[in-house]
């Protein structure tokens, strides 16, 4: 029996794959001020950061006016707020989160992504109840790979000191950084929407497909 050991999880390209609700989303807005539009792939490589590097980076692609900056998020934002008919739970994610509840590990969640969109897709997906503490990306001032947001979980999970005993699970170099940062060993995601090669991330494993992740979560506690 692995003992108890909170885990902490990052949302976007982890639990759930909502690049197609952002895209829909980031389009709607674009076509909506006569701006060019993106491809999927192009959104989905600018996720990770939250909403303001999001635009960043559109931004920067569109070659956008930044006077048009905070009527583009406004816009976004309405739409955001409750986008989750193009989302999907990556397979196994509800299932896996339930059996390392069951397990005992205390569970948590640390998103870039503002609270508002996030309590709606953790709700629309029955990840509410296997998630008692949720840090979003305007939880805080600072968002990942800033440390403080997940210090935060941690700290309402019960985990403190100089070297937390947790874990954190998620898939972008946000994720990897943020980790280090704590520090936290990190398991990778790699279907998720990291850009990096994950052997440059820092990492303590990695996993495929969510039925791997109860059993390496054992040998990592273990370990
Ligand atoms: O919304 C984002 O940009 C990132 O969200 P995440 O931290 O859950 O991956
Ligand atoms: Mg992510």
């Amino acid at each position: 029996m692995t003992r108890p050991c909170p885990i902490v999880f990052d949302l976007d390209g982890t639990l759930i794959d909502s690049a197609p609700d952002i895209h829909a989303c980031v389009n709607a807005v674009l076509r909506e001020h006569g701006l060019p539009l993106l491809t999927l792939d192009r959104v989905r490589s600018f996720v990770g950061g939250g909403v303001e590097v999001l635009w960043t980076r559109i931004m920067a692609a569109c070659a956008i006016d930044p006077v048009q900056r905070p009527a583009l998020i406004a816009a976004f934002m309405t739409r955001y707020h409750d986008a989750t008919a193009l989302t999907r739970l990556y397979p196994g994610a509800l299932e896996a989160l339930g059996v390392l509840a069951d397990a005992g590990h205390p569970l948590g969640l640390c998103t870039n992504k503002p609270m508002a969109p996030t309590r709606v897709v953790l709700e629309h997906f029955g990840l509410s109840r296997l998630l008692p503490v949720v840090v979003g990306g305007d939880s805080l001032p600072q968002r990942k790979p800033d440390p403080a947001p997940l210090r935060l979980a941690l700290a309402q999970l019960g985990a403190t000191g100089d070297r937390p005993r947790a874990l954190y699970v998620g898939d972008s170099e946000f994720d990897a950084h943020c980790a280090a940062a704590v520090p936290l060993p990190f398991l990778i995601y790699s279907q998720g929407y990291r850009m990096t090669p994950i052997a440059d991330l820092p990492h303590q494993a990695v996993f495929d497909r969510f039925d791997q992740l109860p059993g390496l979560i054992a040998e990592t506690v273990v370990a």
